[in-house]
Order: C-alpha cells, then sequence, then structure tokens
C-alpha cells in the first residue's frame, strides 16, 4: 500500500476517538490534513478544535470547524498528530514541519495522544530522521556547539521561520537510546525552545494506518 494510501487510513481511522461534544487537538501535517477532513463530515457533533499551528488552523477553518484557544478550554480529552518517527515505546520524533512547539504544548494538556502515522515512520531506535530543535534565533550557534559535543550534527534550516518567531535546527548523527534523557538534557540549553522528542509524554495510542499498534 502507498504512503499516502496508510497516511489517509490512519487520519479516518482517528476518528473513531472522537466523541460528540469534544473540543478536539489538531496537530500538524500531511497526515492530520486527512484527518481533518474526516472531522470536518462531523464538525456539527463536536464542540471545536484547538489547533497546533497556523497551517491546522488555516484547513480547520476552511472546512468550517471553529478554532477555540488553548487558554479558554482547559483540559483537552484528545489530541491527534502525525510525527516523523515512532518507536515501540510510542516515543516520538517530531517537527518535521516545524510544528513542534505548539504540538508539544497541545499534546500536553491533552489527557489521550492519538498518533497517526505510515508504516516508514516505525523504527526500533530514533534518531535517523534529524532531530528538529526550536531556538531562539541569537541563540542558534550557542544551541549548535553544545550539540556537537553532544555528538550530533546541526543543520540550520536555513529560511524556516516557525510560527512563534524562530528558527530550527534540525540534528543528523543521533543515535538515540535514552530518549527521555536526551530531551531532558537538552531542553535545559539556554536559547532551546522546545526538543522535537515526544519521550516525556509519549504518545497513549498509535495508528499505522488503520491498524493500532500494540
Ligand atoms: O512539525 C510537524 C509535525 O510534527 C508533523 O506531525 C510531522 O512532521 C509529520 O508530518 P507528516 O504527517 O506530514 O509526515
Amino acid at each position: 500500500m502507498s504512503k499516502d494510501n496508510e497516511k489517509r487510513l490512519a487520519g479516518e481511522a482517528a476518528i473513531r476517538y472522537v466523541e460528540d461534544g469534544m473540543v478536539v487537538g489538531v496537530g500538524t501535517g500531511s497526515t492530520v490534513a486527512y484527518f481533518i477532513d474526516a472531522l470536518a463530515r462531523r464538525r456539527d457533533r463536536i464542540a471545536g478544535a484547538v489547533s497546533s499551528s497556523e497551517q491546522s488552523t488555516r484547513l480547520l477553518r476552511e472546512r468550517g470547524i471553529e478554532v477555540l484557544d488553548l487558554n479558554a478550554v482547559g483540559e483537552l480529552p484528545l489530541y491527534v498528530d502525525g510525527a516523523d518517527e515512532c518507536d515501540p515505546h510510542k516515543r516520538l520524533i517530531k517537527g518535521g514541519g516545524a510544528a513542534l512547539t505548539r504540538e508539544k504544548i497541545v499534546a500536553a494538556a491533552s489527557k489521550r495522544f492519538v498518533c497517526i502515522i505510515d508504516s516508514g515512520k516505525r523504527v526500533d531506535i530514533l534518531g535517523k530522521f534529524p532531530l528538529p530543535v526550536e531556538v531562539i534565533p541569537m541563540a542558534r550557534s550557542y544551541v549548535a556547539r553544545e550539540i556537537v559535543k553532544r555528538g550530533g550534527r546541526p543543520v540550520w534550516r536555513d529560511g524556516v521561520v516557525t510560527d512563534n518567531g524562530n528558527w530550527i535546527l534540525d540534528v543528523h548523527g543521533l543515535s538515540i537510546v535514552d530518549p527521555i534523557g536526551l530531551e531532558r538534557d537538552l531542553n535545559q540549553l539556554a536559547g532551546v525552545v522546545t526538543v522535537g522528542l515526544f519521550a516525556q509524554r509519549p504518545a497513549d495510542v498509535v495508528l499505522v494506518g488503520d491498524r493500532e499498534m500494540a
């Protein structure tokens, strides 16, 4: 089955976690776009969505789904988002689309995180996909030097500005055997806004196509 077909199946399968009256947390990316399409078909039965990016906000509004402010809604029952890599413990690398910071906030504020991927995203050890790190622009070189000391090869995603006005370093060459430790370590560097590792808060459910990962 094609990658795109698997993404579509995953996006549509995630609908079974949406209950009537819910405010739904919505991630970002090409897989989530399929979820948004499916969500639009039942927009009259949900209370609205909290969006993780300007891109998803646009898609949601175009499809007639009300976008709510996270500060106005309290804990969310459900967050649905894609990922760039997923290990057997449902720990993820995210941020290929530069939306990692708002995604991490909405995931943290949600009770259940349903991650939707195609089978090509499954890995035993995270790190083949370059790890995105969002940094305050003036900290770019400092953070890059610190990452080099830790064995990574940071590459500036030149020309990309996040929804929060920051920059992205993509860290190559990591084999992430301790994702929680690395997430904590990089998080505490001055100037790091968000590390694209979702290990301290992994997904609760992972749908690979329409199948739930054990
Ligand atoms: O910043 C982007 C997000 O973390 C996406 O969820 C991730 O990159 C996966 O995107 P896609 O579904 O397009 O492969």
